[in-house]
């Protein structure tokens, strides 16, 4: 019998992964496509609406991975951790010595978290359910925490938890700086230092699955599942030990210099900078780990998380072949989302963007972003099967993010921290702040719209993505552009 070979073969059950294969199933109903997923959940897109041009709004569930077979009957997922790729040959390998042969590929293996002192038993990363299962499981009994890093994970955290002082150790003078600039940083702290009096927002309506509901990971697997995204926080418990609501102390300008436990730290001669830098009411305490930052304060805590980004997961496909891989660890790939190794595309938290981009899009790791790598890789890879050309899609012309932080809406448009920056130009900068209510910042270049951070509830988005997209000159408009009692949507009609 003749061996077999997939057309197309996906890598990974999360959002990009799941994307892929289901775009895949849909442009090639004839063919059968092979999604390979280390975890027996899969995330899964739903109640997908288009907001505007660039700005989409989804719930993401995790499902049993059959469940994409349901859906797209020419998949077929199988649970198996991938753990090599020959590319000559044409074949990845999986942990238990089978092989697959392909003529196109796509790796969506997403990120692991960039855990700062990786092995050390007291500090933790977010990444999947499991690995939130754990969290949770600590918090429960903690009295205090450490989170480091100032990204989306930490920010969610320190707003959610309860029931436990946080001490949020940040390398930056302002909070969140991953996504906001230090002017929406102040407007946040309020919601920091608010007392919380139970959780806001509607709890999901969506159906849970754990991996209970599944069949077990393969033994001696250590490969995670798909990593978490909106909502992750509301309806999880997020409460420690103590009979406080909401405690957190920033500590500004630091990153980690040294992790002890607590014989090492009672050893090291140390102990006094407790006393100078953390709350002297917890001298007498001891605590199972303590930190030393790099301004000589130590804190002690329970436990630490850190929230310090991710690393593309590229590790098993690189070994014998010749990848690109750009500075942040990712696969390079190309406006056709192709590696530089034949007939291996990649896509999500594993790939890296190494075309032009265009001067409003900036590659973050994404939700969003791993949809749309994933959906226009599957047409990337039918276009080239069938000889056909096919031009980027329009999602990769402006940068558009919808969250939520601190319990406000926040979009994020184009260059909105001025990220990418011309030298010799000078930027203008507006705002519109009202405490409590909203915080509006527009970045303007030659009068141009650029960027734009919206925080509560505008109602500009729309106005601003067309103002980005059009080039429109906004010189003669510029000081009524945030005027809120004009109409801007008429304004510009
Ligand atoms: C806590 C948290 C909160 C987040 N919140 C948001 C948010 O609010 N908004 C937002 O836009 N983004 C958010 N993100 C980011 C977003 O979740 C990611 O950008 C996105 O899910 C990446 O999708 P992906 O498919 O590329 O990778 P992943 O979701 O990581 O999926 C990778 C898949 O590959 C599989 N895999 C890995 N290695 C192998 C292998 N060797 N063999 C076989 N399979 C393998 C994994 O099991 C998994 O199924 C959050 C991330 C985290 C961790
Ligand atoms: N609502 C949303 O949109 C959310 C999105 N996410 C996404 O999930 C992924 C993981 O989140 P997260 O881990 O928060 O990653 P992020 O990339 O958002 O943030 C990581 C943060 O850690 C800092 N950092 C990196 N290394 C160190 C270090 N050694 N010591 C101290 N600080 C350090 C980074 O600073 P620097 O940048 O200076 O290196 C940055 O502030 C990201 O892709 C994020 O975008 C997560 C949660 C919510």
């Amino acid at each position: 019998m003749a061996e077999k070979i997939y057309k197309y073969v996906v890598v990974g059950g999360g959002i990009a992964g799941v994307t892929c294969a289901e775009t895949l199933s849909m442009l090639c109903q004839d063919d059968e496509i092979l999604l390979i997923t280390a975890s027996p959940l899969v995330k899964v897109i739903t109640n997908y609406t288009q907001i505007s041009k660039t700005l989409e709004d989804f719930d993401v569930e995790e499902r049993p991975m059959t469940s994409v077979e349901t859906t797209c009957p020419n998949v077929k997922v199988i649970q198996k951790v991938i753990v090599s790729l020959n590319s000559e040959l044409c074949v990845v390998t999986t942990t238990d010595g089978d092989e697959i042969k392909y003529n196109k590929i796509c790796i969506c293996t997403g990120g692991k978290p960039k855990v700062i002192s990786k092995d050390n038993p007291y500090v933790i990363g977010i990444r999947d359910t499991e690995s939130v299962k754990e969290f949770q499981k600590r918090l429960c009994k903690a009295r205090r925490i450490i989170v480091v890093g100032n990204g989306g994970i930490a920010t969610e955290l320190v707003y959610e938890i309860e029931g436990c002082e946080v001490i949020w150790a940040i390398k930056d003078k302002s909070i969140t700086s991953t996504f906001v600039d230090p002017g929406a940083a102040e407007f946040f702290l309020d919601k920091l230092k608010e007392k919380k009096d139970s959780k806001t927002g509607a709890p999901s309506k969506r159906l849970k699955y754990t991996t209970d509901d599944v069949p077990e990971e393969q033994p001696g697997s250590t490969t995670m599942g798909g990593a978490l995204g909106p909502d992750w926080v509301r309806d999880l418990s997020m409460v420690g030990s103590q009979q406080i609501s909401h405690k957190v102390h920033v500590e500004y300008s630091v990153e980690v210099k040294q992790i002890y436990n607590t014989e090492e730290f009672l050893s090291s001669g140390k102990v006094q900078n407790v006393l100078e830098g953390g709350d002297g009411e917890y001298i007498e305490e001891k605590w199972p780990v303590y930190v030393e930052f790099t301004n000589n304060k130590v804190f002690g805590a329970d436990f630490v998380v850190s929230a310090t980004g991710v690393v593309p997961a590229t590790d098993p496909f690189t070994k014998g072949n010749q990848f690109d891989i750009a500075e942040d660890g990712g696969f390079k790939v190309n406006d056709k989302m192709e590696t530089t190794v034949k007939d291996v595309y990649a896509a999500g938290d594993v790939c890296s963007a190494s075309w032009e981009l265009a001067p409003h899009w900036i590659q973050m790791r994404l939700w969003s972003q791993a949809r749309q790598m994933g959906s226009y890789a599957a047409k990337c890879m039918v276009a080239s099967m069938n000889g056909e050309n096919i031009s980027m899609d329009f999602c990769f012309e402006l940068f558009a993010h919808v969250t939520k932080f601190f319990n406000y809406k926040v979009i994020l448009l184009g260059n909105f921290n001025v990220q990418k920056r011309d030298n010799g130009q000078d930027y203008e900068l507006l705002l519109r702040v009202t405490k409590n209510v909203e915080y509006v910042k527009v970045v303007l270049k030659e009068g141009r719209l650029e960027g734009a951070i919206l925080i509560g509830e505008t109602d500009l988005e729309e106005t601003f993505e067309n103002l980005i997209l059009n080039q429109t000159d906004l010189t003669p408009f510029k000081d009524h552009l945030l005027d809120p009692n004009i109409d801007i949507d008429d304004f510009f009609d």
